[in-house]
């Protein structure tokens, strides 16, 4: 099986070594801010801060009606836990995300035991469910908000040692749980999974759960078992969900995926030989997987919104918006066709 990786094209190479030097430093930054208590606490004092409230992160719409992530300085926000009645040393709760170009850290934090209104109307903003939030932001914004509920979730989750029992205690940072009476530490837990766009050649595979919106195909996905290489579970969910065998497997990219709990998924693009095409599909996982032409995936493509079919009409198909890594190896395996075959 081929497994390859893409090369940078040299104008990212290029665009790397000259803010190299600011990134290793920012990258040296965050590391030594997970490690030293006092420096992260520093770097929360002088840091900005966006908040949480079971879990729903708080955006503000500006002006211009466009939604943005309000990012509260240390001391307003101190200002706005003391006025609501809390301690305003509750910010120190708060769990390091990342660091600006310019090394101001950015963290965040769940208030979820303060009244959420008051809450807003301190702040001028809406708590929203994560998912609308991760749809409307743009830009880096979306991540970093998808990053900061994973790890309050996790932190939440994992307030009790599991092989001792007694309550855990985390860093500074929030990178990290202990358990001190046995020494155990607990990192932050994402979950490996494989997606993948099988193709024959000249059509792809897609496929949907009925647990999707109507309409809508993506690429399949599945867990890795534990012990298994990337490879062996491509192959083996390909296997499972459609019957089919994969010949060749090349990497295309990852994503952190939040939903319902933090998925990393790694993104390949699979091929079957041209006689061994017939789908057999599981359904116990899928609800339906056919092949696709280009042209019913460029039509696909091209619709931004969920179609609004009347109930009696077959569904025009439609696939997952831009900011899901389905959506890239879609896009991929057009451009690689539109390159290849386009007209042959
Ligand atoms: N970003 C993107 O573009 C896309 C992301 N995804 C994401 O990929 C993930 C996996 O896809 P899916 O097809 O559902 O996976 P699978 O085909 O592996 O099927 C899911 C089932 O696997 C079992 N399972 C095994 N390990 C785990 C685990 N660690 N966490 C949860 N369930 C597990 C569960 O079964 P049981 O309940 O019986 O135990 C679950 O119902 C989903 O979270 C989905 O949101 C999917 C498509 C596109
Ligand atoms: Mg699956």
């Amino acid at each position: 099986m081929l497994m390859c990786l893409r090369v940078l094209p040299a104008r990212v190479t290029r665009n790397f070594s000259r803010c190299c030097s600011n990134y290793v430093a920012r990258m040296r930054f965050i590391n030594k801010l997970k490690e030293d208590e006092g420096a992260c606490l520093t770097a929360l004092e002088s840091g900005n801060i966006f908040l949480y409230h079971t879990l729903a992160p708080l955006l503000r719409k500006t002006q211009q009606g466009v939604f943005q992530l309000p990012l509260l300085p240390f001391k307003d926000l101190e200002g706005i836990l003391n006025r609501l009645g809390k301690d305003g040393s509750m910010v120190k709760d708060s769990v390091l995300i990342t660091c600006t170009e310019q090394n101001r850290a950015l963290f965040c934090l769940d208030v979820g035991e303060l009244d959420q209104q008051a809450v807003e109307k301190e702040c001028g903003g809406n708590f929203v469910d994560l998912r609308k939030a991760f749809f409307t932001l743009r830009g880096e914004e979306a991540p970093l908000v998808a990053r900061g509920q994973a790890l309050l979730r996790w932190h939440q989750g994992n307030g009790f040692c599991s092989a001792s029992g007694k309550p855990t205690t985390r860093n500074q940072a929030g990178s990290q749980r202990v358990c001190h009476s046995n020494g155990l530490i607990y990192y932050p837990k994402m979950s490996p999974v494989i997606i993948t766009l099988v193709s024959d050649g000249k059509r792809c595979l897609l496929a949907r759960q009925a647990s999707f919106p109507r309409g809508m195909f993506s690429a399949l996905a599945g867990f890795c078992d534990m012990g298994e290489t990337l490879e062996e579970t491509l192959r083996r969910e390909v296997a499972e969900e459609v019957g089919l065998e994969v010949v060749s497997v090349r990497y295309s990219g990852s994503q952190h995926w939040p939903f319902p709990q933090s998925s990393f998924m790694v993104a390949c693009h699979a091929t079957v030989s041209p006689g061994n095409t017939q789908v057999d599909v599981d359904h116990e996982e899928l609800e339906e997987a056919r092949w696709f032409t280009l042209e019913e995936i460029r039509a696909a493509l091209k619709l931004r919104t969920p179609p609004r079919n009347p109930r009696d009409q077959p569904p025009t198909i439609w696939v997952p918006p831009s900011y899901a890594i389905a959506h890239k190896l879609i896009r991929e395996w057009v451009d690689d066709q539109e390159l290849h075959y386009d007209g042959k």
